[in-house]
Parts: structure tokens; sequence; C-alpha cells
């Protein structure tokens, strides 16, 4: 059977070298196999009959049994239509077609009982089917496609070409045919007793052929939950692997940084999440496997000194840390903030990014190496090759998303020569005949703001571990977030003078969006330059912050806003993540139907940080969308980021979303990652299951699992098993 399966399709009887090419090149079919899993993506209910005179304008999937009576030729601009009167016993409609003609006229008999099916149109005081779907009563009682007609993807895309819907159930009827209908199995029979699935081959033929709906859906039901058992088989097989071969630095102790700053100096009571996260992080850290753990949180969640605190237990075990964010701003916020956590417990720390003078930068690349500097705190700056530590033994992301996994597995590398000393005391801790010190990597923790929906989390991340602080610091005034017009401007500048006579700050925020640049630029500065008439200086002080400015200029204008020098920030949305000033209490964002819900909440994060009310005001021009007005509303609706991140990824599918391309989410080819969460979540409980008590697979009953998970690709098509 094997053999069959892996057979060219060009072999298929009924494709022929056409419509094989076009089925390679359109829907990347090139096997027997391939075809049988392109599932339909929906079924047409074919136990339907109409009555000609129950038809209504515009109907679809519409189907008559009937004959017809006559032909005739009608001359149009173009050529000439071939019109057929076709008839039932309530009346009379006419069947239309424009190309194909000889052979219509040929093969079709008048007076002779076909079913027809397609779509009805109104035209000349009559109904008409233009290009019908055609057979002969008796062919159709014996198809199988009559009882539910699958109709395939993309066929409409090719139907022109020759690839219709009818054409693919022929071709796969064939298949079947010729394949004798029979599969191997691919799950184990615990679970297909224990969850009533049914057989491979069973699922596979109702998926093509559904007979009733009950066996569709009971198709449907086995082949997803296999499709989704593998994925987070592999998954959790990928966890497994990564905690028991790649080995971490076990930090054994919690010592003198710590626990001073802890008792000494911690500005403010940890959250509950907080404390709960940091449980988890040093659980990993004090654990022989290397961490490799995503912490979420949502904007303002107090992440920072989590991951400050996991910088601590490296230093007191000998090791050095670093922190990497994606912009200047944000690695030089992280860096002051560090440097504050910092200043009582004399440790040494330093900031890297592409502006550090030369001069600066050798004595950072020195002092990393001798080990004399503790922390550092940079962009990207941090990867280059030059960047040697001495024992990095935690690298903190933040923001992995902008990163991409490349880079993440570049710091992998940096853990610093094996020979360190505290490189080989941690070594002597290891179980004995482990990897080398120099394949040792430093522990990871990934920070994100960008709340996942746990349904993609599971997904993209299951190879991670994820922490979750899904609560805020005490005290947090919910922001109050309007939608406003463009002609409500004067109350909203009233408002803003308002605030600002109260000693707040304000963020004015512009749209930029790369396709667009030079637009974006004119509008941030027309808008800029309204601004600084409405609110002229000496009374008011303004920044501007955008991607264009030199490092420099940024950062001066950023400070200016940060100390309270200047009172409205107007800029892009380089200020979309991590930025913190507490004072600002007013964010304004300028066409907020241009952004993503994400990025609304990341910019709607950087106020409500300090004790004051604040304020969101999403201010739109134009019409908008049916997807823009849900955005806003979601916005208005609720802050809670994870709810948030569901709308999210509702609207714009997964494919959008950061860190998807890299799993199999996208490539599903019959589970729906969103509508199919909770046979996800089974399909992870019992891949769990199953390992918890086989991590191996090697029972018995396991070994149609193992045959299957390894003849799996890297995910790339979880169905180029079945054999
Ligand atoms: N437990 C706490 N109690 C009171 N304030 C806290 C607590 N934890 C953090 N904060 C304060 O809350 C603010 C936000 O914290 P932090 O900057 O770490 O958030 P974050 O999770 O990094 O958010 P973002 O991703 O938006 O930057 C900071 O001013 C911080 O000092």
């Amino acid at each position: 059977m094997s053999v069959k399966l892996q057979t060219p399709i060009d072999y298929l009887k009924g494709v022929g070298p056409n419509r094989a090419d076009l089925l390679r090149k359109e829907l990347g079919i090139h096997t027997y196999q391939d075809l049988i899993n392109l599932f339909p993506n929906r079924y047409i209910d074919r136990t339907q009959y109409y009555k000609i005179n129950r038809l209504q304008r515009n109907n679809a999937d519409v189907q008559i049994i009937g004959k017809i009576t006559a032909f005739k030729e009608v001359a149009q601009k173009r050529g000439k239509r071939l019109v057929g009167t076709f008839q039932d016993d309530t009346g009379t409609m006419e069947l239309v077609w424009f190309r194909g003609q000889k052979w219509i006229r040929e093969s079709l008999k008048l007076n002779k009982p076909y079913v027809i099916f397609g779509k009805t149109n109104w035209f000349n005081g009559k109904f008409n089917m233009p290009h019908p779907d055609i057979e002969g009563l008796e062919e159709h009682k014996g198809n199988l496609r009559s009882v539910m007609q699958p109709v395939y993807p993309s066929t409409e895309k090719l139907s022109n070409k020759g690839i219709t819907n009818r054409v693919m159930s022929k071709v796969m009827q064939q298949l079947f045919l010729e394949t004798g209908k029979k599969f191997t199995e691919t799950l184990s029979e615990n679970l297909l007793t224990e969850l009533k699935l049914i057989p491979k081959s069973e699922a596979l033929f109702n998926v093509h052929f559904p007979t009733s709906q009950e066996l569709l859906s009971k198709a449907q039901f086995r082949l997803k939950f296999e499709e989704l058992f593998y994925i987070q088989l592999q998954l959790i097989i990928k966890n497994l692997v990564h905690k028991s071969k790649i080995k971490g630095f076990p930090f054994e102790k919690v010592g003198n940084y710590f626990n001073t700053f802890f008792k000494a100096h911690l500005p403010f009571e940890l959250t509950g999440a907080q404390k709960r996260v940091l449980k988890e992080i040093r659980a990993d850290l004090g654990s022989n496997a290397q961490m490799n753990r995503l912490l979420q949180g949502d904007v303002g969640s107090g992440k920072t000194i989590v991951a400050f605190m996991s910088m601590l237990i490296a230093l007191d075990n000998g090791f050095q840390a670093c922190l990497m964010a994606p912009t200047e701003i944000l690695s030089v916020q992280h860096y002051n903030g560090l440097l504050e956590l910092c200043n009582n417990l004399n440790i040494s720390i330093k900031k890297l990014t592409g502006s550090t003078k030369t001069s600066e930068r050798k004595k950072i690349h020195e002092s990393l190496e001798n080990g004399d500097l503790q922390i550092l705190v940079g962009t990207h700056a941090l990867l280059e090759d030059k960047v040697k530590f001495k024992n990095l033994g935690l690298a903190i992301i933040d923001e992995q998303h902008r990163f991409g996994v490349a880079q993440r597995s570049k710091l992998w590398k940096k853990g610093g020569p094996p020979q360190s000393s505290q490189r080989e005391e941690a070594k002597k801790s290891l179980p004995s005949g482990e990897i080398s010190g120099a394949s040792i990597p430093p522990h990871i923790l990934v920070m994100t703001a960008t709340p996942i929906p746990r349904t993609l989390a599971m997904s993209v991340y299951g190879d991670l571990d994820i922490s979750i602080i899904d609560e805020l610091p005490p005290g947090r005034q919910s922001i109050k977030t309007v939608h406003r017009y463009d002609k409500n401007r004067l109350n909203v500048f009233k408002f803003i003078r308002d605030e600002i006579t109260k000693g707040r700050q304000i963020y004015i925020v512009y749209p930029l969006i790369q396709e667009n640049e030079k637009m974006d630029y004119k509008d941030l500065m027309d808008g800029y330059e309204s601004i600084a008439r409405d609110f002229p200086l000496p009374d008011y002080q303004i920044s501007i912050v955008h991607g264009k400015m030199k490092p420099a200029d940024k950062d001066y204008e950023m400070q200016r806003f940060i100390k309270g020098e200047t009172q409205i920030m107007v800029a892009t949305t380089v200020i979309e993540v991590g930025v913190n000033v507490p004072n600002a209490s007013v964010m304004i964002i300028e066409s907020a139907e241009r952004f993503g819900l994400s990025q609304l909440h990341q910019l709607r994060g950087r106020v409500g940080r300090g004790a004051e009310q604040s304020y969101c005001i999403l201010m739109t021009s134009h019409k908008l969308s049916n997807d823009s007005k849900t955005r806003l509303e979601t916005m208005v609706r609720t802050s809670d980021g994870f709810e948030i991140a569901e709308v999210d990824l509702r609207l714009r599918g997964p494919g959008d979303i950061m860190g998807t391309q890299q799993s199999g989410v996208l490539n599903l080819k019959i589970a729906d990652i969103i509508k199919d969460n909770d046979i996800l979540q089974l399909a992870r409980h019992h891949a769990k299951n199953v390992l918890k008590t086989d991590a191996t697979l090697s029972s018995t009953n396991n070994k149609v699992i193992l045959d299957t998970y390894k003849s799996l690709g890297k995910y790339k098509n979880i169905w180029n098993y079945i054999s």
C-alpha cells in the first residue's frame, strides 16, 4: 500500500498531465497521499431537491430533477450561447452554456431524466442556471456524493482551468478505488477505544464521501484529534528532551545579593503572581536542565522586578547575566531601572547599544571577558561576535517577538569558555557523562508583554515553559478608554489642557506603517505643528520622537519627557513597548483605526502606570470598517490583555501573529486552531498522558504512535505518514 500512496498524481486515472501540473502548482498535491489529505472545507446537503416553481432569485446550491426538452443557440455580442429548456413537473427554466457547447450537445440527451445542480439567476423574466453540474438520474443515485457533497478548498480558483469540484470528487473516488479504501491505522487501540474514535480508513472515507452527518462528524473529529495530537506530542517531547538532554548550570543557592535585596531594598511588596513566577523560575534555575521559559505578563504587570531578581540568583552563583531589548529606548530604560535597583547592592552593570562609543565598548568587552562586569543590558548589539562573556548564566530577552528564534539561539552560544572556574564548579554538580561545558548554554528567560492567547501559546510555544503574571500591582486604576471622532477635537484639546494644569503628561501617537511611510511622516509633522499652535510656548513644552531621528536626539527628547520638562510627547509607535513614565496619564491615539488590537493595547499600557486616573482616547476621522469597529469597541470594553489577544486572534487569524510561522499551527489541514480549541485541549491532555506512562513510547500498544511519530517531518506536513 505504501508504494501506492507515494505514486505521483499523474498516474491516477482521470488526472492527466495538465491537471497534474495544476494540482502540483496550485494545491501542492504531488502524490496520492497528498490528495487523500486534501480535506473538504465544507459540504453541501444533496439530499434536498428544489421544484422549479419554488425557486427564488440567486439561490446557490440548487438541485433539481427534470429533463431537457429542447436546445437552442442564441447569438450574442461575441459568439453564441447554448440554451437548454429544462422542465420538471412544476415548470420550466433555462440551462445556459457559454462554452463547451459542442460537447454538451453531443453528450446530453433530450427527455432523459437528469439532476442539475448549481446557482440560479433571474434573467429576462425567467430562471436560468449557467453551466450546471449535471448528471443522469440513475448515475446520481449510485453516486456517493449525492448525500453530502464535499467542497474542496481552492477548487473555485481552479474551476475555470478545468478542475471543478466535480472533477475533484471524481478523482477522489478513483483514488479510493485504486487504493482499496484501506489505510494504515495511526492511533493506538487505547486511544481509539477510550475516545471512541473511528478507525483511520473509515475516517478518511467518510470525510471524502460522507453518507450521513453523524459519520461525517465522527470522521472529522477523529482526523482533527489526530492532527492536533501529533503536534502536541511533538511539542511535549521536544520539551522533555530539552529538559533531559540540554543541561544547564544548577544555581543551587540563593545568596547575599538576592537575600539583601529581598530583605532590605525591595521597593514594594511583590504581588502573588510575581512571587509564584519567581518560584517557577527559581525551580528551573535550581534544576539540572537549562531553563527555557516564556514570561508573559500584561503591560505594567511588573515583569522587570522578576527579571532583576532572577538575575540576582545568577550573580549569587557566580555567573553573569544580560538583558536584551528590541529598541534603544527600551534598553536604556531597562538599564536605568536596573541601575537604580542595583544601587545599594554594589553590582556592576553597563549598557551596550548601537550608540555606545568605541572606547566605552572596548572597556565593556574587557570587563565582560574578565568577569568584572556582572550585568549587561542592551540591544541586539549584545549579539555581536566581539561580545564575549566570561560566564553568562542567564540571558533575558524582552519582547522576543521582534528578535526571532535565530537570535535567541545566538545567545545560547555566549555562555563563555568551559574553563572558567564557576563553570568547572557547576559542571561537577552535573551528573557524570553529561554534555561538556562548552555546550552548556545560559538559562533563557523570554519576556513578552503581548499576551498570547492560551490556545496559541500551547501550539506555538508548547516547547517552552510558560509563566504568566496575571495580576496587576495593587492600587492600579483601570484606564478610562473612549472613542472620539475628529469633530470632537476641540473638547479633546480642552481635556488635555485640564490634565496638564493638574500636572499630568500626555502622549499623542500617530500611526507609522512602513508601506506608507512618507504620508505617515507628513501626518505626524502636520499633527505636531497643529498641536504646537494649540499648545504654544512658553506655557507648554512638547517633545517629539520618531524612528527617523538620530538615537541621541530621540534619547534627549525622551529624557525631557521622562524628567517632566515637557508635557506632551508627540510620537510614532516607537514608544509602543515598555516606556515607563508614571506621571503620563493621557494616551491619545490618532487614526486609531489603523492600529492592530495588540498594538493599541500596548500603547494604552503606557499610561495608568502611576497613581492617577488615566485615560486613553482613540481618535478616528474616517469611516470605519467592521474590523476596525470591533477593534475599537474591544478596547473600550476591556483592558484584559488576554481577552484582547483572543479577539485579535479571531480577527487576524493565527497567520499574522508573530511566532506562528515556525510552528505547525499554520499548516493545519483539518483542525482550526480557534474553533477546535476543545479538541486541542483534549489532544494535549492525551499526548501528555501517553508520555507520562510511557515516555519512550516503547510499549506494544504505543508502537503505532511511535511509528507514526518517527515518520513525521518537522511539522511540515503532519499528514505525511499514512502508508
Ligand atoms: N508588586 C508591585 N507593587 C507595586 N508596584 C509595582 C509592583 N511591581 C511592579 N510595580 C511597578 O509597576 C510599574 C510597571 O512595572 P514594569 O515596568 O516591570 O511592568 P512590565 O511588566 O515590564 O510592563 P511593560 O511590559 O508594560 O513594560 C513599575 O513602575 C513598577 O515599579
